[in-house]
């Protein structure tokens, strides 16, 4: 029997639909909202920002639900309990990444596909914490770096005398810095072309990645994308990057992650062990690590400022408490830290409230797994919702969407660790760069309103607490003026 083009094209979309319906009615998925509608699943009931649709989704349909996008299967976890028990107790079963716009690009160059999983991520995430924790620990290098860079920080804002600020550019070129010191042993000027560009290029690929998304959903539009400006901004950080790698891999291994990498990969190749370390892979944990280093710690510092231009009350405790306990004499360093309990309260609160990574970064199951009687199949992206979680009335009280620093403190006056500040993630997946985070954010606080009275640009009118969607949540562009405190 001969088809036409017509009739072929119409059988297959029969047979796909068919497929399709076959595949939503005998596995026991978590509910939807409404039945998936064929090709595009619920592409109709989306909007971009998901810090508004989930919950409505999650009201409708209970803590564990599917969103079906084209071709692509997501099951979004509501609540402590849930995201405990799917990222902690049943780790295996969510512990990989799905592949994102800019790992294609490079399985394009011919690169190692197991980019993000398996035995590559495992070793990977060894050395990186392992190099890490060699920097912090002993001889406490990563605190020294980041006292340099915030002494730098500072000096560069005494230059704008009073007037506006845009702090977030300024903060995240001094937190990219921080992990330029780190990665190559050297640190850059902000007016340096290496690090502008840089961030410059990151800024535009963490614009652009949210759109490079999309091929999640219809996997085929990949095709017709190769040659985008996300491609070419790809490339571009990676001839960037690796110039870095060139020109620090031969310094001393005790001074920079690039050499301490070589070292390390050198050792193992001696010992004959087996190794996933290489060129590729280092290029690929440097990029992980600038893009997971830079715009988180930098937007959480950006939201703090903007709390305190809320907040003055809180702004002149936290004043107080360094005044009393450090003086203003010598800048804060880490061994103030446990003095320091409302300063400390803060910087949890602004982790809970500025909440900049809401769906957490995405998970992909490796296997089918079954989690509260749903059956989740192999493939499926997992969104765990920690907003969810750090904005749940029934452990933060009735006012979550406040900024409170006393919440985390108890009556004896001591700082309260709850479990479920999860800002980092959990599970053996969690941030890897959790302890430089906290020590950037101690380091740059304290000094910050040690020296500067923080305050709005209209004086008694604070910027908005809007946010606005990207990489991570970012206050909508606002600038602050800087007063020096008189000593
Ligand atoms: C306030 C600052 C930060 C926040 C709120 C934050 C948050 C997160 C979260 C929620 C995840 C996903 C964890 C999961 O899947 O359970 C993550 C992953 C990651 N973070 Fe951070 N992070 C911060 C700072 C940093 C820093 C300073 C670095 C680098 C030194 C870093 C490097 C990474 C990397 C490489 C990953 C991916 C880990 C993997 O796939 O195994 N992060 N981060």
């Amino acid at each position: 029997m001969d088809l036409t083009c017509g009739e072929a094209v119409s059988v297959i979309a029969v047979v796909g639909i068919c497929l399709f319906l076959l595949k939503h009615q005998t596995v026991s998925l978590p509910p939807s909202l409404v039945r998936p509608f064929p090709l595009i699943g619920h592409l109709l009931h989306v909007n971009t920002d998901f810090r508004v649709n989930i919950p409505k989704w999650r009201m409708k349909c209970g803590d564990i639900f599917s969103v079906q996008l084209g071709a692509q299967l997501f099951v979004v976890l509501n609540g402590y309990d849930v995201i405990k028990e799917a990222l902690v107790k049943k780790t295996d079963d969510f512990s990989e990444r799905p592949r994102m716009h800019m790992d294609e690009i490079m399985i394009a160059q011919g690169r190692d596909v197991q980019i993000n999983s398996g035995p590559v991520w495992k070793e990977k995430r060894t050395v990186v914490i392992t190099i890490l924790k060699k920097f912090g620990m002993g001889k406490k290098l990563l605190a020294s770096r980041v006292q340099d860079e915030v002494k730098y920080y500072l000096d560069h804002l005494h230059g704008f005398d009073g007037h506006p600020v845009d702090i977030r550019r300024i903060t995240t070129l001094s937190t990219a810095n921080i992990i330029c010191h780190i990665l190559t042993g050297q640190r850059y000027a902000y007016h340096d072309e290496t690090l502008c560009k840089l961030v410059d290029e990151m800024d535009r690929f963490t614009n652009s990645n949210q759109q490079a998304a999309v091929t999640i959903f219809f996997p085929f539009l990949k095709y017709l994308r190769r040659d985008t400006a996300l491609r070419r901004g790809v490339l571009e950080i990676q001839r960037r990057l690796q110039s870095f790698i060139e020109s620090s891999k031969d310094k001393d291994s005790e001074d920079n992650f690039i050499a301490s990498y070589q070292a390390e990969r050198e050792g193992k190749l001696r010992r004959g062990e087996a190794t996933t370390m290489n060129e590729f892979n280092l290029l690929k944990t440097v990029f992980d690590l600038f893009l997971g280093g830079t715009e988180t710690t930098s937007t959480t510092i950006t939201w703090f400022a903007l709390f305190m231009l809320n907040y003055p009350d809180v702004q002149e405790k936290i004043f107080e408490e360094i005044n009393k306990c450090v003086g203003t004499e010598r800048p804060p360093t880490l061994e103030d830290r446990p003095k320091l309990v409302y300063l400390n309260a803060a910087i949890k609160e602004t982790l809970r409230r500025a909440s900049i990574l809401p769906q957490s970064v995405a998970r992909l199951c490796p296997n089918e797994v079954i989690l509260r009687g749903y059956t989740i199949p192999k493939g499926t992206i997992i969104v765990p919702n920690l907003d969810s979680v750090l904005f749940d009335e029934t452990i933060w009280g009735p006012d979550p969407w406040s900024f409170r620093p006393e919440r985390f403190i108890d009556e004896k006056g001591e700082i309260k660790n709850p479990e479920e500040l999860i800002p980092f993630g959990i599970g053996h997946r969690a941030c890897p760069g959790e302890s430089l985070a906290q020590t950037e954010l101690f380091l740059y606080l304290s000094s910050l309103i040690q020296r500067y009275h923080l305050l709005p640009v209209m004086p008694g009118v604070p910027s908005s607490l809007n946010y606005k969607c990207g990489l991570t949540m970012t206050p909508e562009y606002f600038q602050i003026k800087l007063m020096e405190r008189k000593k």
